[in-house]
């Protein structure tokens, strides 16, 4: 059953149980479609990479990626399981700062950091600006000596490794738009460049190799790079470093198709490999930070949606269209990415047969899922997509003038609403008359 290779249970009513509540009463109480997640399981995620650090006795960070999704609500649960956060944008940052999650365990991303960024980063106080490209070490420079201010910093490195993913999200590859190349010699240039500016605090290298990722091996490929280049900084300019960031990218299940592998390992490989690499090169072990994102909010979320038309076409397929779409869930349309889903009225019922489920949106590519196996379906149904938690809300649109769908979060059995849907005021407030 579909049901098993997900962290949610069926109820005595037949109906599919999110965190102990019925999926079919936060369908009614909060409308559809609408994003579910289920707490325990949010903190549990999390827990797992920041338990094994501490039981392996690792000085270490680990910083959830905010991108996955970020919302007021979030940050808190991710500042009360004592985890860092990292940003990739103003408004990631701003979302931190008003959730109150503490400036010093803020780390900023972005490729294309703007003046105005680096500026909100620095007045911020945050913990650490991971540094993209040229023009940002010249620009953080000038800012912080013009303030007078210091910044800690990483060096984000392409170490040339091609992680088994998506195209899309691959981001480690030597032909990508982040970060300094390890193999022409960019980043040992700006190692160089760094030297110029003492405010400028260079604590270590960073790299992110992809996202969605199940074997370990090419973190592995990846660290060793980066050690080759830091012994070579160790040689000619006794150059030690404090920190190495390895990055998120550990993947998730979406179907039958993927088979994860616990969190728990990647950082027990991790740990090992940059515990043999130090001690090779002979310097103290630097603290490990990691930066998940999928993985603590990807298996925890659930997408419920009201059925509406369906549609048969004789020897070719039957068509169901939900209430939401590529709007809510950009991911397949933009990788092709496959979910399962159950009918949450009757997750106890065994399928009968396949209907492929579309989105409301005026493209032929809206479509959630091809061929999902379902037992007889009617208009009104409740649809639950599963392991909607990562990048669903945060990638949203307003394509066709949808409203953006709410958020719900259950714990103990009891669900908060903490992302209000929108209304059609909303999706118009920015919009000024021409008459
Ligand atoms: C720099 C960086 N860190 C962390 C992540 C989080 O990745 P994931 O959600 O796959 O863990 C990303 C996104 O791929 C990223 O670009
Ligand atoms: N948005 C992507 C992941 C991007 C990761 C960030 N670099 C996804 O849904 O899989």
């Amino acid at each position: 059953m579909i049901i098993d290779r997900h962290p949610f249970t069926v109820n005595s009513h037949g109906h599919l149980e999110i965190g102990g509540v019925d999926a079919l009463s936060l369908a009614h109480d909060f409308g559809t479609p609408l994003y579910v997640y289920d707490v325990s399981l949010i903190r549990r995620n999390a827990r797992s990479f920041v338990d094994t650090f501490k039981e392996l006795g690792v000085n270490a960070k680990v910083a959830y990626a905010s991108k996955a999704f970020s919302s007021i609500a979030m940050l808190q649960v991710i500042q009360q399981e004592g985890l860092c956060l990292d940003v990739v944008s103003e408004g990631e940052l701003y979302t931190a700062v008003e959730a109150g999650f503490p400036s010093e365990r803020i780390h900023m991303h972005g490729n294309n950091k703007s003046r105005q960024e680096l500026q909100m980063a620095i007045e911020q106080n945050i913990g650490c600006i991971v540094l993209d490209n040229f023009y940002e070490i010249e620009l953080l420079g000038d800012l912080l000596d013009q303030q007078n201010k210091e910044m800690d910093v990483l060096m984000r490195v392409t170490p040339g490794v091609n992680s088994k993913t998506h195209q899309y999200i691959m981001t480690g590859n030597e032909d990508s738009k982040f970060g300094f190349n390890l193999k022409n010699g960019q980043a040992d240039k700006a190692f160089q460049l760094l030297k110029k500016y003492p405010s400028i605090r260079f604590k270590g290298l960073h790299c992110h190799i992809g996202s969605q990722i199940f074997e370990t091996d090419r973190f592995l490929s990846a660290t060793e790079i980066l050690f080759a280049e830091l012994a070579k900084w160790k040689r000619n300019d006794n150059y030690i470093p404090e920190v190495l960031n390895l990055g998120g990218g550990f993947g998730i299940r979406y179907t039958s198709e993927d088979e994860p592998i616990p969190y728990e390992q990647y950082v027990y490989a991790l740990v090992e490999e940059v515990r043999k690499q130090s001690e090779e090169m002979d310097i103290p072990l630097p603290e490990i930070w990691m930066e998940p994102g999928r993985a603590i909010v990807g298996n925890t979320g659930v997408t419920l949606y009201t059925i509406g038309s369906m549609k048969s076409i004789p020897g070719i397929r039957e068509y169901i269209s939900v209430d939401g779409g590529m709007t809510d869930n950009l991911r397949p349309a933009l990788y092709g990415a496959k979910y399962e889903a159950v009918i949450a009225n009757k997750a106890d019922q065994t399928p009968v047969k396949e209907v492929s489920v579309a989105g409301k949106c005026c493209e032929s590519g809206d479509m959630l899922i091809w061929d999902l196996p379902v037992p007889e379906v009617q208009t009104n149904d409740v649809l639950a997509v599963f392991s909607t938690g990562a990048y669903g809300y945060s990638m949203a649109s307003h394509y066709n003038r949808f409203a953006k769908p709410a958020v719900v979060f259950v714990e103990n059995k009891e669900a908060k609403l903490v992302v209000k849907r929108e209304s059609y005021q909303d999706v118009v407030k920015n919009d000024l008359s021409y008459l």
